[in-house]
């Protein structure tokens, strides 16, 4: 008999989100991101992390102090992480499924590789000028935005 219970493709695709945000080492905000194309194909992931050689036990994770002494100046971004890694070619008309709304850097970077959707998950920072200017820019180019909307709390792994 065909199984009922299986996961859709937006739970399939933010479930990878979600636990490839496992890999970040934010102790403050772990972002997982999946790059998927109109075949439903995963494309790329990323996690937000600090960039390749940039070792994580000697860069700041800290959200205050210094500037130079926190982690904003060096963490990239789970999406700017998923885009880079895809060694594939074109993501034009791919969608990104992200566990926290793009803030404007990275909206950027969604718009000019000619993604067409975002999904997310959370937008905790909605009220930021960057996550604002995010959504000014997605709207003027044409990239659609929707908000995950789980129908369980939980995606379970049965190992
Ligand atoms: N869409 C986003 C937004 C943020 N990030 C990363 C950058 C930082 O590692 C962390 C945010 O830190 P917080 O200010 O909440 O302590 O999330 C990302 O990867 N993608
Ligand atoms: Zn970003």
């Amino acid at each position: 008999m065909k199984r009922t219970d299986y996961l859709s493709w937006d739970q399939y695709f933010m479930g990878v989100a979600l636990l490839s945000a496992q890999r970040s080492k934010d102790d403050h905000t772990q972002v997982g991101a999946c790059l998927v194309n109109d075949q439903n194909k995963i494309l790329s992931v990323g996690y937000n992390g600090m960039p390749t050689g940039c070792h994580d036990d000697d860069m700041p994770w800290e959200r205050e102090g210094e500037p130079l002494d926190t982690k904003y100046f060096y963490v990239c971004h789970a999406e700017l992480n998923a885009i880079l890694n895809y060694g594939g070619g074109s993501l034009y008309g791919a969608r990104v499924y992200v566990t926290l709304f793009p803030c404007n850097e990275c909206a950027k970077a969604i718009i000019q590789s000619g993604m067409k959707e975002v999904i997310y998950m959370q937008d905790k920072y909605a009220d930021d000028d960057m996550t604002v200017a995010s959504k000014r820019m997605f709207d003027m180019a044409g990239v659609k935005y929707r908000k995950f909307e789980p129908k369980d709390q939980t995606i379970e792994l049965h190992l």
